[in-house]
């Protein structure tokens, strides 16, 4: 029985047992990334003093600069995932073309991964993340990654944060598991968790409203302040959506002048946190489609994002003109 303090392996084998002809293969797949974030975690809490803090030297294929800890993250990340055999593919944030590792050739997932979230707040102790969404090998080659997100069989992140906990879905609710370091174990925390229906947070990059390109977002915003909503924007996507799974509200990183399909990734970054969201009650949207139903074109592709609670959001699309 799912009980407070369960670790996530007991958790994990508990929900195979619901599936009576379960092979066990999507277990061992989330116990690899169980054990790969919990060496990122461990090397994020030494940064400072391993010198693993700044930049790697180098540009991402988005052009993004690199800093040294996404560049770890992202190997810890390919070697425990490629090793673990349980997946055909991986793409990455971090990673040009998706790979496809010998280990994993007779595998069943694939699986698409931002391996450090908020790479600005890296040299600055602010909170930051691995995110993950895992989807069925279909076809075996680069299109299983361009499945829609709600044929994803698990999603998650994991949250460097005061503690470090690890979300996860499985399609069947979300639940929270904080890693408890003496014991370098998992435990269940939060059980079960559900967004507020109504909450009093709003999460966006407010600096660039003079940028936006829908027209109704700044009248939305005003009104939500009108109602006495407050904002509260950290710039790390795991915290951002983190703080609003647990106290409602709504994330948001729109369209806008510079970034015409916004910033977020759709494979690594919205589609995971979309999924999670509507496991928990919420929604998800880009304000023109359900953010789950977009059959992907490309592995960086970005998509504008919008989650949070049902009144924040219904509220959101009466408002938007889709401009
Ligand atoms: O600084 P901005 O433009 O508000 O962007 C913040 C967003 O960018 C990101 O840092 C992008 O993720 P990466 O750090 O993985 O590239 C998100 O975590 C965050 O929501
Ligand atoms: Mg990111
Ligand atoms: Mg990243």
């Amino acid at each position: 029985m799912t009980r407070i303090g369960m670790d996530l392996n007991s958790f994990i084998l508990e929900q195979e047992r619901l599936y009576p002809n379960a092979t066990g293969s999507l277990s061992r797949a989330l116990v690899a990334i169980e054990s790969a974030t919990k060496v990122i975690a461990s090397h994020v809490r030494m940064a400072g003093l391993a010198d693993i803090l700044g930049m790697a030297g180098k540009k991402n294929i988005q052009g993004e600069e690199v800093k040294k800890l996404d560049e770890l993250s992202n190997n810890l990340l390919i070697q425990y995932l490629s090793q673990s055999g349980e997946f055909f593919a991986l793409a990455s944030e971090e990673l040009d073309e998706p790979i496809f590792p010998e280990e994993g050739k007779d595998a069943k997932y694939v699986i698409a991964f931002d391996p450090l979230d908020g790479s600005s707040n890296i040299d600055v102790n602010i909170s930051i993340g691995t995110i993950f969404s895992i989807h069925r090998r279909v076809n075996s080659d680069v299109s299983d990654f361009l499945q829609e997100g709600y044929k994803q069989v698990a999603a998650g992140y994991v949250i460097y944060g005061s503690s470090t906990m690890l979300v996860l879905s499985t399609g069947n609710g979300v639940n929270g598991f904080t890693l408890d370091p003496a014991v370098g174990m998992y435990l269940l925390s939060h059980p079960n968790m559900k967004i507020p229906e109504k909450g009093k947070i709003y999460s966006i990059n407010e600096s660039n409203d003079k940028k936006w390109i829908d027209a109704g977002l700044k009248e939305y915003i005003e009104s939500l302040k009108d109602e006495g909503y407050t904002s509260r924007y950290i710039g790390s996507m795991v915290a951002d959506v983190h703080r609003t799974l647990i106290k409602g509200g709504i994330f948001a990183y729109p369209a806008d002048v510079k970034n015409k399909n916004g910033k977020l990734r759709l494979l690594y970054e919205a589609s995971p946190m979309a999924f999670l969201t509507v496991q928990a009650g919420g929604m998800a949207t880009t304000g023109k489609e359900d953010i789950l139903n977009i059959k992907p074109t490309d592995i960086h592709q970005r998509v504008p994002v919008f989650l949070g609670g049902k009144y924040e959001m219904e509220k959101l699309k009466s408002m938007l003109k889709n401009g």
